[in-house]
C-alpha cells in the first residue's frame, strides 16, 4: 500500500522534523518574522487568520501568490500554505510555487463537498485535519503525511481541540485491544482501509505525526494539547488576535517545548497582556463550525 512506500516515508520524515515545535498561521511578511523570531518551526501562509475568516465571511481561498512569495522571502523556516478541500488546482499551484507543505484545510471554504485531493499524486507533502481516527485514516489513505486534529479554528476556545485529541487517542487505544476479526469490523465502522487499521492496532499510534490545531489561545492551551498526545501545535488567531503577538508567540513556543515542566509553564504564562476574546463553541450552529467541513 502507498503509505509504506519510500516516497511516502520521505514526506513523513519531513513532518517528523517539526515535532515538538509550533507552526504559526501568518498572513504577511511582518507576521512571518514575528513567528520566526519567536521560535516557530514553520509558518502557514493564508489570506486571513481563522478568526477573521469567521468574522468577515465570504469565500476563503488559497492566499495570493504574491503574499505567499513575500512570506517565503521573509523567513528561513519552512513555509506551508493552505488550499481548499478538494481543490487539486490550488494544490498544483502551491506545489509549483515550491511551498514546503500544503494544508488541505477546512478553514478555507471547501471546493468539493465529497472528495478530498488524492495526495499521493503530489511530490509535496500534505497535512490534513481530523476530528476522529476514521477521518485521520481516510486522509492518510489519500496520502496525507501529517495529521492535525481540527479543533475549532478561530474560536479561541480549546474545547474542540481537546475533544478531537481525546477521540483519536481513545480510538487508537481501543484498536490495540481488538482481535484480528474484530479489526475487520472496526475498519468498516471507521470507514478506513483495513491495512491502516491493522497497522495502528499493532503500533498503537498513527503512521504519521499527529499534531493539534484550532482554538489554542494561551501557553496553557498549547501544553494541554501536548499532554493529550499532540506531537506539535498549530496556532493562528490566538497569537495574532492577542494584545502582544510577539510575546505570546514566544510563550507558546516555550510551553510546547517544556510542556512537562509546570515551572516553565508558569513563567511562559506571565505578562502576556490580553488574550483573544474567544467564542462559546456550544452556541455555534453546525454551519458555523469549520471543523464539520470534510468527512
Ligand atoms: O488549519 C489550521 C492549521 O494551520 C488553522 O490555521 C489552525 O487551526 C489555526 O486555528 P486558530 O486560528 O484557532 O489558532
Amino acid at each position: 500500500m502507498n503509505f509504506t512506500s519510500p516516497e511516502f516515508r520521505v514526506k513523513v520524515g519531513l513532518a517528523e522534523m517539526l515535532k515538538g515545535g509550533v507552526i504559526m498561521d501568518v498572513t504577511d511578511a511582518s507576521q512571518a518574522r514575528i513567528a520566526e523570531d519567536a521560535g516557530a518551526v514553520a509558518v502557514m501562509a493564508l489570506e486571513r487568520v481563522p478568526a477573521d475568516i469567521r468574522a468577515e465571511g465570504g469565500v476563503a481561498r488559497m492566499a495570493s501568490i504574491e503574499k505567499i512569495e513575500e512570506i517565503m522571502q521573509a523567513v528561513s523556516i519552512p513555509v506551508m500554505a493552505k488550499c481548499r478541500i478538494g481543490h487539486a488546482a490550488e494544490a498544483r499551484i502551491l506545489e509549483a510555487l515550491q511551498v514546503d507543505f500544503i494544508d488541505e484545510s477546512e478553514v478555507l471554504t471547501p471546493a468539493d463537498e465529497e472528495n478530498h485531493i488524492w495526495k499521493h499524486d503530489f511530490r509535496v507533502p500534505f497535512v490534513c485535519g481530523c476530528r476522529n481516527l476514521g477521518e485521520a485514516l481516510r486522509r492518510i489513505a489519500e496520502g496525507a503525511a501529517m495529521i492535525r486534529t481540527k479543533g475549532e479554528a478561530g474560536s479561541g476556545n480549546i474545547v474542540e481541540a481537546v475533544r478531537h485529541l481525546r477521540a483519536v487517542q481513545r480510538e487508537i487505544r481501543r484498536l490495540t485491544t481488538l482481535t484480528p476479526e474484530e479489526l475487520v469490523a472496526a475498519s468498516k465502522e471507521l470507514q478506513a482501509p483495513l491495512e491502516l487499521v491493522q497497522w495502528v492496532a499493532q503500533n498503537g499510534k498513527l503512521p504519521v505525526p499527529n499534531f493539534a490545531a484550532g482554538g489554542v489561545a494561551t501557553p496553557a492551551d498549547a501544553a494541554l494539547c501536548m499532554m493529550l498526545g499532540a506531537e506539535s501545535v498549530f496556532v493562528g488567531s490566538g497569537i495574532f488576535k492577542s494584545e502582544d503577538p510577539a510575546r505570546r508567540a514566544a510563550a507558546i513556543v516555550k510551553a510546547v517545548a517544556q510542556w512537562q515542566d509546570p515551572q516553565a509553564l508558569l513563567e511562559a504564562s506571565r505578562h502576556l497582556g490580553m488574550g483573544m476574546r474567544g467564542l462559546d463553541v456550544s452556541r455555534l450552529t453546525p454551519e458555523e463550525m469549520l471543523s464539520r467541513r470534510g468527512w
